[in-house]
C-alpha cells in the first residue's frame, strides 16, 4: 500500500528505529516510514505483535528485535544489531511508553518508579545509545523524536506519567541545544487521545466512553494522523525542527471538553456572544 499523503521513495536510503512498533501509534508510524522507502527496525518486549507489524509492511522493509528499552544491555545490543544490519541510523522514534491510571495517593513507590523507568529512562537509554554509537561518531547527526503526552496542564489519574513526560520534554529541549553541534535534531510529539487498541481497552470503561468529549474537536486522533507527523519530521520537511514540542491533540491542551460547550450554542452550533453596550 502507498502513503496517502507523501510521495513514494521520500525516505529512500534512510534507516529508522521505532520502539514499541508492535502496536498502536508505533505500528502506524513504522508502516508509514516503511511505505516511504525507509528501512525500519522495530522493537518491543513481545515478538508476536512485532512480527505482525512486519507482515503488514512491504517485504524486507521492517526488521524485528525483542528489546526492553529499560534494560541498558538490551538497548545496546539492539542498536548494535541495527547498525550491523543497516550500517546507519537516521531517525529514532522513542514511542515505547505508557502508564496505568490510578489516583495519585494510591501510586506506590514501585509503581512510580516503573512509570518513570519506562518513559524517562527507556527514552534516555535508547537516545544515548543511538547518539553515541552512530549519530555522533559518524559525523552525520540525525533526528530523534520522543513521544509525550497532552494535556500539559495535568492529566488526573496519571501523576507519574505527567511527571515523566514533562521530564522527557525538557530532555528534548536540552539535548537539542547540546547536540546541535553534532547536527542531532530532537523533537517531541505530545499526543492527545488517540484511538489505539490500548487506549480503548486498558483504561476504565467509563473513562474511555467519555474521552472524546474531553476534546474540543470532539473526536479521538487516528493513528495515521500521528504517523503522518512522524513521517514529515523524518523527511526533509523536518530538517529545521529541533527543540520543539509538537502537540497533536485536537486542541485538548487548551480546553477540557467539546467547544461550544453542550447547551450553550444556538441551533446553528454558534457559541453565545454578549450584547454590545451603548457607548457612554
Ligand atoms: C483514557 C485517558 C487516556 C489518557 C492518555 C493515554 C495515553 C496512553 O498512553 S495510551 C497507551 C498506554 N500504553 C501503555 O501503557 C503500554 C505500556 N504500559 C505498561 O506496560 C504497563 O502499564 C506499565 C507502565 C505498568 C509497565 O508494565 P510492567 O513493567 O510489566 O509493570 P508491572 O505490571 O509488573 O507493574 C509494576 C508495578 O507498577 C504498579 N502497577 C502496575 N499496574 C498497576 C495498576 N493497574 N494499578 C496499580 N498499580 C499498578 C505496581 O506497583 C506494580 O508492581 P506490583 O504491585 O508488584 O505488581
Ligand atoms: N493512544 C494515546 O492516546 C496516547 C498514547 N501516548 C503514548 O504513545 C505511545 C504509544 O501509545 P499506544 O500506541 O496508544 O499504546 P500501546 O500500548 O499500543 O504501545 C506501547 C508499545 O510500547 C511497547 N513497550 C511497552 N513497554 C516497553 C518496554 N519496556 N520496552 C520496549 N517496548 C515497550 C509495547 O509493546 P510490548 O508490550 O510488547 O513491549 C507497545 O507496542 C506510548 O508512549 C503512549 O504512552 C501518549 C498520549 C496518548
Amino acid at each position: 500500500m502507498r502513503s496517502e499523503l507523501f510521495r513514494e521513495g521520500l525516505l529512500e536510503g534512510k534507516v529508522a528505529i521505532v520502539t514499541g512498533g508492535g502496536s498502536g501509534l508505533g505500528r502506524a508510524a513504522a508502516l508509514e516510514l516503511a511505505r516511504l522507502g525507509a528501512r525500519v527496525a522495530i522493537c518491543g518486549r513481545r515478538r508476536e505483535p512485532l512480527e505482525e507489524t512486519r507482515s503488514l509492511a512491504p517485504d524486507g522493509a521492517i526488521t524485528v528485535d525483542v528489546c526492553d528499552v529499560r534494560e541498558e544491555q538490551q538497548v545496546d545490543a539492539f542498536v548494535e544489531q541495527v547498525l550491523e544490519r543497516h550500517g546507519r541510523i537516521d531517525f529514532l522514534l522513542n514511542n515505547a511508553g505508557g502508564q496505568y491510571m490510578v489516583p495519585a495517593e494510591d501510586i506506590t513507590p514501585k509503581g512510580f518508579r516503573t512509570v518513570i523507568r519506562l518513559n524517562v529512562e527507556g527514552t534516555w537509554l535508547m537516545t544515548h545509545a543511538v547518539a553515541t554509537k552512530w549519530m555522533i561518531p559518524s559525523g552525520e547527526g540525525g533526528k530523534i523524536c520522543n513521544v509525550t503526552l497532552s494535556p500539559h496542564h495535568g492529566l488526573p489519574g496519571m501523576a507519574h506519567s505527567s511527571a515523566a513526560r514533562a521530564a522527557v520534554e525538557n530532555l528534548t529541549r536540552v539535548l537539542s541545544i547540546e547536540w546541535s553541534r553534532f547536527n542531532i535534531r530532537l523533537t517531541a510529539i505530545a499526543a492527545g487521545h488517540f484511538e489505539t487498541e490500548t487506549l480503548l481497552t486498558k483504561y476504565p470503561e467509563q473513562v474511555v466512553r467519555g474521552v472524546a468529549k474531553t476534546v474540543p474537536l470532539g473526536r479521538l486522533g487516528r493513528p495515521e494522523e500521528f504517523a503522518w507527523l512522524v513521517a514529515f519530521l523524518a523527511s526533509p520537511g523536518g530538517d529545521y525542527f529541533s527543540g520543539a514540542i509538537l502537540t497533536i491533540d485536537g486542541a485538548r491542551d487548551n480546553w477540557f471538553g467539546p467547544y461550544p460547550p453542550p447547551g450553550l450554542a444556538d441551533e446553528s452550533g454558534k457559541p453565545p456572544a454578549e450584547a454590545r453596550r451603548p457607548r457612554a
